[in-house]
């Protein structure tokens, strides 16, 4: 079956129509006075959790610290997981050049130039990809399985609440965090695959 370009066209302008209506509409938190402005500290404090920044020092600070070579191992894995994350999203970023939505205050904790674009959202993408891997190498009690997944989606929804993304943003990073951990595992790297690296970090 073959469809009309311009039938195509009109459905994708009319989806991204109804993207930034119903975003805006979610963007309860967008700033202090907004609808929900009382809960924007909280919802920013949950920003931090899913930021790059700490996930990258604690990864290092783990490494540093650990005795055991399979956390090393694993730990690496992560801080590769964690690089791919930052470069795939400013690479997207950068080719797409959305603009983060109107209603969005630009007063995030510490951003790098393409975070001035929306497309996709670099915390979706962290959350999906880090909940991936931790509910893949951490051995944990099914409650808190429970909450990684439901800080992956809090982290992924306040993106919204907050009025730093549209709705397609966080989905598109949400499928795309969610692949590169396919990457990751892929690519694992251990001391046979990656010795020097293994050797830089044993001591
Ligand atoms: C330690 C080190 C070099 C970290 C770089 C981390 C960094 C500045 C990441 C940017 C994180 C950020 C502000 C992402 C934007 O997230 P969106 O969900 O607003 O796209």
């Amino acid at each position: 079956m073959k469809l009309n370009p311009s039938f195509v066209g009109s459905a994708l302008s009319s989806l991204l129509a109804i993207d930034l209506w119903a975003s805006k509409r979610l963007g309860v938190c967008a700033g202090e006075g907004s609808a929900w402005g009382s809960a924007r500290p909280l919802m920013k404090v949950i920003e931090v959790s899913g930021h790059g920044i700490p996930w990258v020092l604690g990864t290092f600070y783990g490494l540093w610290h650990t005795d055991s070579s399979a956390a090393r191992e694993v730990l690496l894995n992560l801080l590769f997981a964690l690089l791919l994350d930052l470069v795939m999203v400013s690479v997207v970023k950068g080719l797409v050049k959305r603009p983060r939505p109107t209603h969005n205050k630009m007063d995030m904790f510490v951003t790098i130039s393409v975070d001035k674009y929306s497309f996709p959202s670099g915390h979706a993408t962290r959350a999906a990809l880090v909940c991936r891997f931790v509910l893949r190498h951490l051995v944990l009690a099914v409650p808190l399985r429970v909450l990684v997944v439901l800080w992956a989606l809090i982290v992924s929804i306040s993106r919204v609440m907050l009025g730093r993304h549209n709705m397609t943003d966080v989905l598109f990073g949400l499928l795309l965090g969610y692949a590169l951990y396919g990457v990751v595992e892929h690519c694992w790297l251990s001391p046979a695959t990656a010795p020097a690296l293994f050797a830089l970090w044993s001591r």
